[in-house]
């Protein structure tokens, strides 16, 4: 199994090289883990407690059970990854069966935060834009497709992306193997890590 870490601040264009990436392979070779699934479980807190979460906090991230599943993976077993609602900033309750893959691609802004996580990762991607860019294809995405407005937005940018992703994203950068410039589609860096991808599978 060939494990790959892509991290990057939010907007970057992670999940967009990440669907490249899928969209190149066999299906039945490659699976996607999203950091996402597996923000903690906040079903003790009212809605209105959950708006105020950081969720560009480490802790926020379920990582031990991240892992756990990964191992799972790794033995040759199916695991069930949460599926996380945007719109209540929680888990749904449901699960998606994931089955273990030749590729499995682990996807999220935190990943390279974590130790562990890190060593497990055969390939590491860190996916760069400006931060200018980041937060203008946020503001577009958060308002389309997450249920938020302007003012949720520009707020939790404020408070807690912008810094967050200075103290604890920006810096994994250094961890990673491949650093793509993401400020336009850059298709010739996803066709070479394609080409990687590729060659370690044969
Ligand atoms: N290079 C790009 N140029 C313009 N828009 C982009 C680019 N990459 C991604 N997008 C758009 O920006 C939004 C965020 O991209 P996404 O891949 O979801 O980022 P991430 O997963 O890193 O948060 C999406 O709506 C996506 O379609
Ligand atoms: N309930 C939540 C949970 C997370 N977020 C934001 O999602 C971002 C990470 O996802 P990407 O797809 O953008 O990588 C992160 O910056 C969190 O602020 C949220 O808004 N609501």
């Amino acid at each position: 199994m060939l494990i790959i870490g892509i991290a990057g601040g939010t907007g970057g264009g992670k999940t967009t090289v990440v669907n490249t990436i899928v969209d190149e392979l066999q299906h039945e070779e490659v699976a996607v883990i999203s950091q996402d699934s597996y923000y903690q479980d906040t079903s003790n807190l009212s809605y209105d407690e959950r708006t105020q979460i950081n969720f560009d906090h480490p802790q926020s991230i379920d990582f031990d059970l991240l892992v756990s599943h990964l191992k799972e993976l790794k033995k040759g077993n199916a695991i069930e990854q949460p599926v996380y609602s945007f719109v209540e900033h929680n888990r749904t309750g449901k699960t998606l069966k994931t089955l273990p893959k030749k590729v499995m691609i682990v996807e999220g802004i935190l990943i390279l935060t974590n130790p562990k996580l890190r060593k497990m990762c055969d390939i590491k991607i860190y996916v760069h834009a400006d931060s200018d860019e980041r937060l203008i294809r946020r503001l577009k995405r958060d308002i389309n497709e997450r249920g938020r407005d302007i003012d949720e937005v520009l707020n939790r940018y404020q408070t807690t992306l912008k810094p967050m992703h200075q103290q604890f994203i920006e810096p994994t950068k250094e961890y990673a193997d491949i650093i793509i410039p993401y400020n336009r589609y850059n298709t010739v860096a996803v066709d070479i890590v394609q080409t990687i991808i590729k060659q370690r599978l044969d």
